[in-house]
């Protein structure tokens, strides 16, 4: 990095230049619903900023949140807001902000684990970020699927409004179905507002964005959120449903939800772009490739702290495993870790035992949410088996993970 450039601690004065360089190098121009939104979760403390002589130069933040994990759940510094000027690229601006910044997480000693959406796959695994957590991108013939007949007696209770008028029993229905749902974040009211945020010039040309409701018998029992793009052709019309998010408690408030979705009148296709990777929908529907599923990257992990991050998760079956860890950036991850437990909760201390199992800590963060299999990544010769004791299974979880916004 250029001796000229110093990174600094970034204060609340940043914020319009934080905002200026995240327009210039997403190609973006936001507008101001955008804008305040994203001042409203901007951690002034937690935001690093490569100054050169005044000018921001690149900038990395971390959000303060929680993630569920396979048993519990976990402090995890949500890295976003990353971008280097283009006329500063190439010159390791963004390898300095990146060590740095995971040099203040490891520090400050309250996240074992960091978590990021990448703009591009390439980027962060040699930062030690690994692909834990996918989608799938849905486009659905809505005409051309059929769900099962709904249950006998009256029709679903559902309430249509403003996500904003609604917000009270969102965060019901979210706050209750999250803990079981490894990969998804928790959400205060800046990060509603965040989330729910609407402004014009990111719909597309589709309506504004709508909550449904579903009223179970003791209060709100799921809700889905979702916008239309009408079209007309020769043939009829030609709209598009855009679905944001589906959470539901039980089957019977999903499936619901689902058929309300699939039946919105004067549109033939419903698009759905963060739908997990074992989407219930797909054993719900007569003629599931239908779906259109297409599989795409989506939350990467990076153990800040190794042996407290595997401590705090739980494992499908028991392990009594000695991993060899490689982590260039965060020195203290590295050397001979004996991890034991189960199902119950899990121990993990440094050893001079022998090692079953050798990888980087790319790929333990890419295995830790239980979404992709060491032995896969041994398959692809990145992780290394070194005796016939294999974590795998161990590592596993009942669901994999899923995720319901991009941050
Ligand atoms: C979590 C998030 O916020 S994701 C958003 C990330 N931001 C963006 O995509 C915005 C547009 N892009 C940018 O601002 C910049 O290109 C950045 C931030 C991606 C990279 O910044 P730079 O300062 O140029 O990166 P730096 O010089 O440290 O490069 C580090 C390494 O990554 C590689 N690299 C950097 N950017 C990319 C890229 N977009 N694609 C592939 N490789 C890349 C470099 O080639 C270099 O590799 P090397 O060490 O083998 O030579």
């Amino acid at each position: 990095m250029d001796s000229a450039i110093r990174l600094r601690q970034g204060t609340a004065e940043d914020f319009p230049a934080v905002w200026d360089l995240l327009g210039l190098v997403f190609h973006d121009e936001f507008e101001d619903e955008a804008r305040d939104a994203e001042e409203a979760i901007f951690e002034p403390e937690r935001s690093l900023v490569a100054d050169d002589a005044g000018l921001m130069a690149g900038h990395a933040l971390a959000f303060s949140r929680r993630l569920a994990v396979p048993g519990g759940e976990l402090p995890a510094a949500h890295i976003s807001s990353v971008g280097v000027r283009p006329t500063h690229r190439r010159r390791g601006l963004l390898t300095a902000l990146m060590h740095r910044q995971l040099i203040d997480i490891a520090e400050a000693g309250r996240e074992p684990l960091a978590v990021l959406w990448a703009s591009e796959t390439s980027i962060y695994p040699r930062f030690g970020y690994g692909p834990a957590a996918f989608r799938h991108k849905f486009s659905i013939m809505n005409q051309e699927v059929r769900l099962p007949a709904p249950p006998p007696g009256p029709p679903a209770r559902l309430r249509m409004g403003s996500p904003a008028d609604l917000l009270g029993e969102l965060r019901q229905v979210y706050d209750r179905v999250r803990p079981g749902r490894v990969g998804w974040s928790d959400r205060d009211d800046n990060w509603w507002r965040y989330v729910l945020a609407d402004p014009k010039d990111q719909r597309d040309g589709a309506t504004r964005q709508h909550a449904v409701l579903l009223d179970g018998p003791t209060g709100p029992a799921g809700y889905a959120l979702w916008r239309v793009k009408g079209g007309w052709t020769d043939h009829g019309p030609d709209g598009e449903v855009q679905v944001g998010e589906v959470v539901a408690g039980d089957p019977v408030t999903y499936q619901a939800l689902w058929r309300f979705l699939l039946g919105i009148d004067l549109t033939r296709t419903v698009s759905y772009k963060l739908g997990a990777v074992d989407e219930p929908l797909q054993f719900l529907v007569d003629e599931p490739r239908r779906l259109g599923a297409r599989k795409m990257d989506a939350l990467f992990v990076r153990l800040v702290d190794v042996p407290a991050a595997l401590a705090a998760r739980r494992y499908l079956t028991a392990v009594d495993v000695v991993l060899e860890v490689d982590d260039p950036i965060l020195p203290a991850n590295a050397g001979r870790w004996r991890l034991t437990g189960g199902p119950d909760g899990a121990t993990c201390v440094r050893t001079g035992g022998p090692a079953d199992l050798a990888c980087a800590v790319t790929d333990l963060g890419a295995a830790y949410l239980g979404g992709t299999s060491l032995a896969t990544l041994g398959a692809a010769g990145r992780v290394h088996q070194l005796s016939d004791n294999d974590p795998s299974a161990a590592f596993g979880w009942h669901r994999p993970p899923s995720v319901t916004e991009v941050f």
